[in-house]
């Protein structure tokens, strides 16, 4: 069921509370509890007050605008042969048949790959291009950095880097996407079918995600008890989901959040900017031993974040690839 922004919901969870928003700008105690709350009951939160200058998020946008508005004939060249998930992509997502209504970018966010030669394609001022991701991923990155310090120290492990050692990692395997939903070109066309997809249901697969659009509407989240919210997304606001490896770091405190992208109905373009922030491809993902309290079931095997992704690119968007790699009764 989709609910409309004006609808109630109607569960016991979300009733009256709504999707989590954090003011970064309250006191360290407060922001720590809620971040802690909203990652066990929604693994979903939007966050206000964040600090990320609002030049960089313009900037970034104003880059991309360019690059989608050049012709399909010029954005293709940004594809790689034979095909890597990076570059320039047109409805197929993945390579095992998913397909939305949308363009995107995606492209490796560890500054000692991004500047390729990608950038001489994407635009016509490729250093303005490349700047502007850089200070668009550097800000978003220490801002992701920062939360999981929080996180950290609010769930008394005892090293403040326990999750954004991974990110900080010189080989993180972090990797920025700008999604592109064009709008609908009449006001007629907004009469076709409602409930058309844009982005499918998954869970991100990495550690947490960091999203930014504009004010087109179209995100959603699914709740614990099923229930598919709208996210009103305002754009100078960051929406934060919790990915798969989160989740196996927190033994399943923490809940990876399903979210979708309805299709563009609007006359207005929707575009979203999201920094996915991962592991090395080497690193070892497993609960940490301070989130397996005494008396509790291991509930994730180890595995490195290079299997992680091998299992996500071998399945469907939608697929539960979190399932794997679950211990059964505790044992792995
Ligand atoms: C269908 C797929 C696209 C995806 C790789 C996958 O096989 C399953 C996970 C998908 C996802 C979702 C979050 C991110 O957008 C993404 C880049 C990622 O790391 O996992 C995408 C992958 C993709 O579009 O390449
Ligand atoms: O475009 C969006 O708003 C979300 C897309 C998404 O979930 C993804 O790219 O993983
Ligand atoms: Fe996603």
């Amino acid at each position: 069921m989709v609910l409309s922004s004006s609808s109630p919901l109607r569960t016991k969870k979300t009733q009256a509370i709504g999707i989590p928003v954090i003011d970064l700008s309250l006191d360290a105690a407060t922001v720590s509890h809620r971040i802690i709350t909203a990652c066990q009951d929604y693994g979903f939160f939007k966050l206000i007050n964040h600090g990320v200058p609002t030049e960089n998020v313009s900037k970034m946008e104003e880059v991309a605008h360019g690059f989608f508005s050049k012709p399909t004939s010029e954005k293709i060249k940004v594809k790689s042969n034979p095909p890597t998930p990076f570059g320039y992509g047109c409805r197929n997502i993945g390579f095992n048949g998913d397909v939305g209504e949308l363009e995107y970018l995606l492209l490796q966010a560890n500054p000692l790959v991004l500047h390729s030669d990608t950038f001489n394609v994407v635009s016509n001022h490729p250093t303005d291009f490349s700047c502007a991701v850089d200070d668009y991923i550097h800000a978003v990155k220490e801002l992701t950095c920062g939360l999981l310090e929080i996180l950290a120290l609010g769930l008394s492990l005892p090293e403040k880097n326990a999750f954004s050692r991974f990110i900080r990692d010189f080989d993180s395997d972090s990797c920025f996407r700008v999604n592109h939903y064009p709008g609908v070109k009449t006001e007629s066309n907004q009469l076709k079918p409602a409930h058309r997809i844009g982005f499918g249901e998954h869970s991100d697969p990495q550690i947490f995600t960091i999203l930014r659009s504009n004010d087109v509407p179209g995100l959603q989240i699914c709740t614990v008890d099923g229930l598919w919210i709208p996210v009103n997304t305002e754009p100078t606001d960051f929406c934060v989901f919790v990915g798969d490896a989160l989740e196996v770091l927190t033994n399943g405190r923490f809940k990876s959040v399903r979210h979708r992208v309805m299709a563009n109905m609007s006359t207005k373009s929707r575009m979203s900017m999201m920094y996915f922030a991962a592991p090395a491809m080497n690193e070892w993902i497993s609960p940490i031993p301070q989130m397996i309290s005494p008396g509790d079931l291991r509930l994730y095997k180890s595995f490195t974040w290079n299997e992680y992704k091998k299992a996500a690119y071998s399945m469907r968007l939608g697929d539960q690839r979190i399932d794997l790699f679950k211990c059964h009764s505790g044992l792995c």
